[in-house]
């Protein structure tokens, strides 16, 4: 059916709309500029409250596969799309993208001049927007966007789930985690217990875990302003790990600041500078926040790794406890995997925070 992709600035768009309802459907208009990925990023829970608009103009080439989502949902509010392909043309294929999103009741409009929607928002920053067959049916009181609304609370886990069977235990607090985290966790000797974001410190302790991973998940990091006391305690307590969202997390419960990006990095070839060896990896990403660089001096952490792009803060150490974090995501999906080895860094700075411990 034809229908429209309108911007909070009152730009209209046209395409055809594939599922979705006479109300239409809301969120904030990002773009994603991966060539591959459209998978995990329909199903990554970051994406929640979020309308992702792919720069790919070719979306749905190689169909759905089992074993590629991250979650069990699509999670993203709506696709935007150039040409999507009808059929999945790849031997791994079940599905095809139109269908899923069917399955899914994530609607999606195709045939839409995704250039000319991505070079607004790259000049006017990420905005609000509505996908619609009725232009005079706007009511943007029907939009959540992800600076006010709390998405996590959503999509975190509700209880305890454990994964793996390793001799490492590793709690993995929820913010909306996507599968690979607790895929490349387990493969490298993990148990993981996935924990709610609100899980008290007394918990964890009870847990006994050896380390702790902050996940990714969706909106902005200062909606969940009432747990960081417990998240700078578990952090000061154990081997600890954050990624994207945690990162902010933990940023924030150290003394720093967030702050939002004009319209963030969301793709699979964003280069970060490792400031100490002054090796560039190519990493997967998709921010809208970012650690305030001028706020840095005031906290604990001190800056370990830069965007080359835009010279933005990508990784941040705690001055003394064994604790790190990147804005980016090394269990990649989509992407590339070089930064692959920040899980093994994980795992030896819990070893030898065990090895400490023994000889204590
Ligand atoms: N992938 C993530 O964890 C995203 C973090 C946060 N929601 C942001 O947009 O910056």
């Amino acid at each position: 059916m034809k229908g429209y992709i309108v911007l909070e600035n009152g730009e209209v768009f046209t395409g055809k709309i594939i599922g979705g309802n006479e109300s239409g459907t809301y969120g904030e208009a990002v773009f994603f500029t991966g060539m591959t990925g459209y998978q995990e990023v329909a199903t990554d829970p970051s994406y929640r409250g979020q309308i992702v608009i792919f720069t790919y103009p070719l979306i749905g080439n190689y169909g759905i596969q089992d074993y590629t989502s991250q979650s069990e949902e699509w999670q993203a509010n709506a696709l935007v799309i150039g040409e999507c392909s009808e059929e999945g043309y790849h031997y791994l294929s079940k599905k095809s993208v139109m269908n899923e999103a069917n399955n899914m009741n994530v609607p999606i409009i195709v045939d839409v001049d995704t250039r000319a929607l991505v070079k607004c928002l790259r000049e006017q920053g990420a905005m609000g927007a509505v996908i619609t067959t009725d232009l005079d049916g706007i009511d943007w009181s029907n939009y959540q966007p992800v600076d006010e609304y709390p998405f996590v609370k959503e999509v975190s886990t509700k209880q305890i789930e454990t994964y793996g069977a390793g001799e490492t235990h590793i709690a993995l607090y929820d913010f909306g985690h996507k599968r690979a985290m607790i895929q490349e966790l387990t493969q490298l000797g993990a148990k993981v217990s996935v924990v709610p974001f609100d899980t008290p410190y007394e918990t964890i302790q009870h847990l006994d875990v050896d380390g702790v991973l902050f996940s990714n998940g969706p909106g902005n990091p200062k909606q969940l302003e009432h747990e960081l006391h417990i998240y700078r305690k578990v952090a000061s307590a154990y081997p600890t790990f954050a990624i994207c969202l945690g990162h902010q997390l933990l940023a924030l419960a150290f003394g720093a600041d967030t702050k939002k990006l004009k319209f963030g990095h969301r793709g699979a070839n964003q280069p970060v500078l490792e400031i100490a060896t002054q090796k560039v990896d190519m990493t997967a990403q998709n921010h809208g926040f970012v650690v305030d660089d001028e706020t840095i001096g005031h906290s604990e952490m001190q800056v370990t790794h830069v965007n080359i792009n835009d010279g933005s803060i990508e990784g941040l150490k705690h001055e003394e406890l064994p604790l790190f974090t990147v804005q980016y995501h090394p269990e990649a999906s989509p992407g590339p995997k070089d930064s692959h080895p920040l899980f093994h860094q994980f795992f030896a700075s819990i070893e030898k925070k065990k090895e400490v411990t023994i000889h204590a």
